[in-house]
């Protein structure tokens, strides 16, 4: 079997393959930092090192229930997969609006010769409470709108926490980010990508930075996310009780570039399929985005301009 022409990345975006086994590294590849949140004496330091260096890293006693991140990915796998395309179509997004909430399959597809992700995805509009409306959201399992609510409600007091601790790394007040970000706007994405007969072919996700303040990642034990460091794609190796942060623009032009947000995509497989479950924390669209340190690098933005339009790497530098 052979993926359809629209599906093939041009040769210079493909991921390497190693001939075995596609999901790993060299054994001497660095791999994202691991920051153990209940550390308190040295998490600022740790946390400082790895958003200059990787704009990315693992956190592990985050406080967030073991119990909860398993249940959301099975809750993600049982829509993929427990429910007919019929089923699945009565949610589909509205492929004209970019922002649409809802199951789709080609988020970010600015036009027809695109090339498109190996991938389908279900979006919910989680925060603030008045975007919330879980009859938006699959009730084929029976807890399925519980679970992505108190996934939610988790994430925002985890997205505080993590954005105090970043600011006070910086030596700034812990309520720093925060206060430029505003009110959360909270979406939550699940993704499935099914396994792909030609992986070296395709990607899942293109490579791309997210364009909010935070981004929290689970995966299944399959994995496919791949962080660029220094020019080279690095594979994160899944951990399950661990969630993957990202940091995404916003928090890059806010820091003034002393922390970066952190390229990405998520690479195909040929025997598994896949679920992530990205919950991204934006700015409210009217909000002013600007550093915080002088001189600025980065133009002051209406966080509206990232809305809708995906730039590519969407920042815009005044070096
Ligand atoms: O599936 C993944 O690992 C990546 C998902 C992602 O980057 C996104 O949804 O923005
Ligand atoms: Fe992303």
């Amino acid at each position: 079997m052979v993926v359809p022409p629209q599906y093939v990345q041009p040769l210079e975006t493909r991921a390497q393959h190693n001939s075995n086994i596609s999901s790993s590294n060299d054994c001497d590849a660095p791999t994202p930092p691991v920051i153990d949140l209940s550390n308190a004496d040295i998490i600022r330091d740790q946390l400082g090192l790895a958003c200059r260096e990787w704009g990315a890293f693992h956190i592990i006693n985050h406080g967030v229930p073991i119990r909860l991140l398993d249940d959301m990915r099975t809750a993600g796998r049982s829509f993929f997969e427990g429910c007919s395309m019929d089923q699945k179509l009565s949610y589909s997004c509205d492929a004209n609006s970019p922002a649409s909430e809802g199951y789709g399959s080609r988020m970010l597809v600015a036009s027809n010769d695109t090339v498109l992700d190996w991938r389908d995805y279900f979006d919910h509009h989680t925060l603030p409470l008045s975007r919330r409306n879980p009859s938006r959201w699959p009730h084929f399992s029976p807890n399925y709108r519980e679970v992505v609510a108190e996934y939610s409600d988790e994430m925002k007091v985890l997205a505080q926490r993590l954005l105090g601790l970043i600011s006070e790394s910086l030596s700034l007040p812990s309520s720093c980010i925060e206060e430029v970000v505003g009110e959360f706007y909270q979406n939550i994405t699940i993704s499935y990508y099914p396994p792909c007969p030609q992986p070296e072919l395709t990607l899942g996700l293109q490579a791309h930075s997210d364009m909010g303040a935070i981004t929290f990642l689970i995966q299944d034990d399959v994995g496919g996310l791949e962080i660029l460091k220094d020019g080279e794609w690095i594979f994160v190796n899944p951990q399950s009780d661990a969630i993957f942060v990202i940091l995404a623009d916003q928090t890059e032009i806010i820091t003034n570039g002393k922390y970066i947000s952190a390229q990405h995509r998520a690479i195909t497989n040929a025997t598994n399929s896949r679920i992530s479950v990205a919950t991204f924390h934006d700015p409210a669209k009217t909000r002013k985005i600007h550093p915080v340190f002088k001189p600025p690098k980065y133009h002051e933005l209406l966080s509206l301009f990232f809305w809708g339009i995906k730039l590519d790497h969407g920042l815009v530098r005044e070096y």
